[in-house]
């Protein structure tokens, strides 16, 4: 899928901008402060309902103003129609519309368009928490696993009821095995959805891996599911004592996480700052063509402030790499960027001023 028509209103500096998009690399270029990285995110807003730097309490509403609105024009690359989607904030909540038509459910949105995004702060794939490493794999599961949201939701309700339930002064049994019920069908069933994932990623990622990092040697992913090896129902049970003392829940999917090993870095602590983001990196690239290979079209994806994060040899690998690919590409950068020779046709420049937008023909 791609987006050939972005409009932004009210997000951040912007007060009101359309861009239009082409197939291939689009580059944004611009001073410090502009406005580049604002394009990303509203676009990554459209996909996911929060940007990568944060949501709408941490100033994405331009000061002064009470919503914001960001609308796209997207062709689905199948044949098939384009398909006009729209989010909306105001005071309060978000409201959605596809092809003019409001939604009841903002995910119906995030399913049409498919983002995957490098920024500066994606290190924390590697060094952050591990609800990063969660997010991640959901994110591809969303996206191909139609049964997986249904899961994850039914996960989440009982897991809220349990942890109400361990907090209060005498704990309803039979409530308590209700919840514990649902919460270890649901949450086996999304973990299956999760190994799996991650068994079909390690081929992809290897791939990408041994070409921005071939001094690491070869690479292992070790998948921790969030409890034992028991069934979750048992641990859960097992936990129950444990989990009335401190009042919430300590085993189970919300718990999972999974990491990287590569035979010469034993561990993410021997890791460079570098080979930290180019771990990261070919992770994103590798999730971006495992999606294009599982749903026969490409992610949008989002690289921002790529020639800042990456010496020149990895710049020109990761532009080589996607400007052949069927992806689009939005980057951004304070400066024109070095596009592959023979690709220049597939790369559009926009000059991002003031909170102004133009492209470059
Ligand atoms: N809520 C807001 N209302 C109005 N302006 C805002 C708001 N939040 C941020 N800004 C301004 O918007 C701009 C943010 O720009 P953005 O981060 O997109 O710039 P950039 O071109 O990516 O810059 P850099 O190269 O420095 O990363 C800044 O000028 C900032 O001061």
């Amino acid at each position: 899928m791609w987006i050939e028509r972005l409009r932004i209103e009210r997000l951040r500096l912007f007060e009101e901008v359309e861009l239009g998009f082409r197939r291939g690399l689009n580059v944004l270029v611009g001073a410090n402060g502009a406005g580049k990285t604002s394009v990303l995110e509203a676009v990554h807003v459209l996909a996911n309902g929060r940007s990568f730097r944060g949501n709408v309490r941490d100033g994405l509403i331009r000061s002064g103003s009470a919503a914001l609105r960001i609308y796209a024009e997207l062709d689905p690359d199948d044949g098939s129609t384009v398909r006009r989607i729209g989010v909306e904030r105001g005071t309060r909540d978000w409201s959605a519309r596809i092809d003019g038509s409001p939604v009841p459910l903002l995910s119906d949105v995030y399913r049409e368009l498919a983002v995957v995004c490098f920024e500066p702060g994606s290190h924390a794939l590697i060094a952050g928490t591990s609800e990063h490493r969660r997010r991640f794999l959901d994110w591809a599961l969303f996206h191909v696993e139609h049964a997986f949201l249904a899961d994850w939701r039914g996960y989440q309700r009982a897991l809220r009821q349990r942890n109400a339930l361990l907090k209060q002064p005498a704990v309803d049994v039979a409530l308590l095995d209700a919840w514990e019920a649902d919460m270890a069908q649901a949450g086996e069933r999304l973990t299956v959805h999760r190994r799996d994932y991650l068994a079909r990623f390690e081929p992809v990622l290897l791939d990408v891996a041994r070409r921005f990092l071939p001094e690491a040697g070869q690479l292992e992913l070790r998948f921790q599911q969030g409890w034992g090896d028991r069934p979750l129902a048992d641990a859960l049970q097992n936990a129950r004592n444990r989990d009335m003392a401190i009042g919430h829940t300590t085993v189970g999917p919300h718990r999972a996480d999974w990491e990287i090993r590569y035979e010469r870095l034993p561990s993410r602590e021997t890791f460079s700052r570098g080979q930290e983001k180019l771990t990261v990196l070919a992770c994103v690239l590798a999730q971006a063509e495992l999606f294009a290979a599982d749903r026969g079209s490409w992610p949008v994806v989002l690289l921002d402030d790529l020639a800042s994060e990456l010496d020149a040899g990895h710049l020109a690998l990761t532009l080589d790499r996607l400007v052949h690919s069927a992806a689009q590409v939005l980057v951004t950068g304070t400066a024109a960027l070095p596009i592959v020779s023979g690709a220049e046709d597939r790369a559009t420049v926009f000059h991002v001023e003031h909170a102004r937008v133009r492209r470059e023909d």
